[in-house]
């Protein structure tokens, strides 16, 4: 389902439309006063001393014959600018830290709360009467206090939506393109605050205009014709003459019952659109030789040694992915294979640098050499939805190619979007990420890896969340690459997808590798009884009208892993020796010499009876 902005949603509702169209004529009203208002804001007509609504005075006249009307459009300058004031500093300090604070974390989002414990532990009328005793009459002075004490609320809001942002893939494939953290929280991270920021903003408004005309009421103010001022002369008058409150009071009152609309309004939008993106929207035979050494990582143009990744629960670090060895020489393509929860994803992040969350590598390392291009499982959600394609992928093409000029940039772009065959690649790049189909966005998720200019491009599930004939299409664009010379790594459970694609395969099982071969021969003569099982499992290669071999039980969560082989509750071949010690990786042909360059490793004590069962 297509992802669209909150304003959308929001120019849908009455009400809100209204209220915003009525606080639009009310600024337009105030800021052409000088034009607009029949009489100056201390005009004065003695014959009409504190008259009711005529003619000549739309509204009446106050003390000394001033006409109500243009008080009201003389005294918003005065209130409005307050209110502005104090709604600027309220909005710059409030998003720039929270934003800050959200994205970059560590030592500046402790700063960051810190201060805001402090500033909103400290009574705001307080600090505002003290400012006032110090500067007295000097109310923006007072407003740029009130906007000071009420970031803190602001910055609070903008992290915690920052904090969700930062972790979208479209964020985190910015970071992968190498985008600086400046740009991706100005063009990436900032257009999603608006909605949150704008509801914030109007209830701030209308506490401001509050604050504002009480300041002038206690006459704590500049003393320039206000609302509040206005409020104050109709208060002393309001035995005998009680219709001079209703102008000020009405418009006071209006004014701040519409920023309230306004934000409510808001609110409901961005809600809508986030419903609308959640919907759119994770045996013994002993004495058998050791497994062979990868090929050399100097060769490699990745490789990974050793390689553990692990998050924080509570006071542990649990691993989700263990001891992972894996090379990808150039030109070659590598398929990770395995259920859902293997560790697919995770091993992959760790090849490209960029691991989610607060996952961290905690043992071994992963080499890389050269650039590595990133294709999400759903590209869509890897493109912001707020930008428009082409301008997405100019921002990539312009950081990894500097010295483009613009037309150079423009051409690049097009170049690109030909390049993973996409038809009118103009239209395209003037598209928002929502406007494309399935396959579309993944065209265009490819298009963004490459143009960062990789050696290797990782590719996560590419192709399972799309229908099979678009599936097939993404495939034999991946084939193109590889055909062009370049190197791939993908992610799947498809055994179909690492047939079209891959010439070596990895066979992962509760995060760590269980078999390691060339493509052909994993999927002729597997050597893990994991593997035989999700062949067994494959549509693809099952005899019809024949039930397909599921696998029974689930894979084992992290923390929970087995000391033994950890596939043994769910193996038909398990013996009481697969559950007594960790099961290394063995050689399963140590005789062929090709092995050194193409390995075949599996971690089973058994690997001999599955081959023989394989070859029968
Ligand atoms: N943010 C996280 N915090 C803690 N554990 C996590 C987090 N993300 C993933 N994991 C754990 O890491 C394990 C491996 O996840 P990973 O996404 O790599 O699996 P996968 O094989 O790629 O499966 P899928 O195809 O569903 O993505 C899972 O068991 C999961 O429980």
């Amino acid at each position: 389902m297509s992802r669209r902005s909150w304003v959308t949603y929001f120019v849908r509702q009455k009400v809100p439309m209204m209220a915003a169209a009525y606080l639009a004529l009310v600024l337009l009203l105030v800021l052409f006063a000088g034009a607009i208002a029949p009489y100056g804001p201390t005009e004065q007509n003695l014959d009409a001393n504190l008259a009711g609504p005529s003619r000549e005075h739309l509204l009446g006249t106050g003390q000394l014959g001033l006409d109500v009307f243009s008080r009201i459009l003389w005294g918003g300058r005065t209130t409005l600018y307050g209110v502005l004031v104090a709604v600027v500093v309220f909005a710059v300090l409030g998003v720039s830290a929270g934003l800050l604070a959200g994205y970059l974390r560590g030592p500046v989002e402790w700063a960051v709360l810190r201060t805001s414990e402090v500033l909103q532990a400290v009574p705001a009328a307080i600090i505002l009467l003290v400012v006032l005793a110090v500067f007295p009459g000097r109310q923006v002075i007072a407003m740029v206090a009130l906007g000071v004490l009420g970031a803190p609320g602001l910055a609070r809001v903008v992290r915690s939506v920052t904090l969700g942002v930062r972790e979208e893939l479209y964020v985190r494939s910015a970071q992968t393109m190498g985008l600086r953290p400046v740009a991706i929280m100005r063009r990436h991270v900032l257009p999603h605050l608006s909605g949150p920021v704008i509801v914030q903003l109007s209830l701030f408004g209308a506490a401001a205009v509050g604050l504002e005309t009480a300041l002038g009421f206690l006459r704590l103010g500049s003393g320039e014709s206000s609302w509040g001022l206005l409020v104050a002369e109709a208060s002393r008058h309001l035995g005998a003459h009680p219709w001079l409150m209703v102008p000020s009071g009405f418009v006071i009152m209006s004014f701040v019952m519409a920023l309230g609309l306004v934000g409510d309004g808001v609110r409901d939008a961005v809600a809508a659109s986030m419903r609308t993106r959640v919907e759119s929207g994770a045996r013994p035979r002993a004495a058998t030789p050791p497994a062979p050494e990868l090929p050399d990582s100097e060769d490699a143009l990745v490789s990974v040694r050793g390689l553990t990744v692990s998050f924080p629960r509570g006071q542990d670090w649990i691993d989700v992915v263990r001891g992972v060895d894996l090379a990808v020489l150039p030109g070659g393509a590598l398929g990770i294979l395995g259920e859902s929860g293997c560790g697919k994803s995770i091993t992959a992040e760790a090849i490209v640098g960029r691991i989610r969350g607060t996952g961290q590598i905690t043992a071994g390392e992963v080499r890389r050499r050269g650039r590595v291009g990133w294709v999400a499982q759903d590209a869509a959600s890897s493109l912001d939805p707020s930008g428009r394609v082409g301008a997405q992928l100019a921002e990539v093409v312009r950081v990894h190619r500097p010295e483009l000029s613009r037309s150079q940039v423009r051409a690049r772009v097009l170049d690109l979007l030909e390049r993973v065959r996409l038809p009118e690649p103009r239209r395209v790049a003037r598209s928002r990420p929502w406007e494309l189909s399935g396959g579309m966005a993944q065209r265009v998720g490819i298009a963004m890896a490459l143009a960062t200019d990789p050696h290797l491009i990782v590719a996560d599930e590419p192709t399972s969340a799309l229908d099979t004939t678009v599936q097939a299409e993404v495939l034999a664009l991946f084939d193109e690459l590889r055909a062009d010379g370049m190197t791939l790594v993908v992610i799947t459970h498809d055994v179909g997808v690492l047939a079209a694609v891959c010439d070596s395969a990895a066979v992962m099982y509760a995060g760590e590798v269980v078999e390691l071969a060339p493509t052909q021969e994993l999927l002729t003569h597997p050597a893990h009884p994991y593997t035989a099982a999700l062949l067994a499992a494959d549509p693809r290669r099952g005899t019809p009208g024949e039930r397909l071999a599921a696998i029974d039980g689930t894979v084992p969560a992290p923390g929970s892993w087995p000391s033994g082989c950890r596939f043994a509750d769910r193996c038909l071949l398990v013996t009481q020796a697969c559950r007594e010690t960790s099961v290394p990786l063995f050689d399963v042909d140590p005789a062929d010499p090709t092995d050194a360059a193409d390995p075949r490793v599996s971690r089973c004590l058994r690997f001999a009876d599955v081959l023989d069962r394989t070859r029968a």
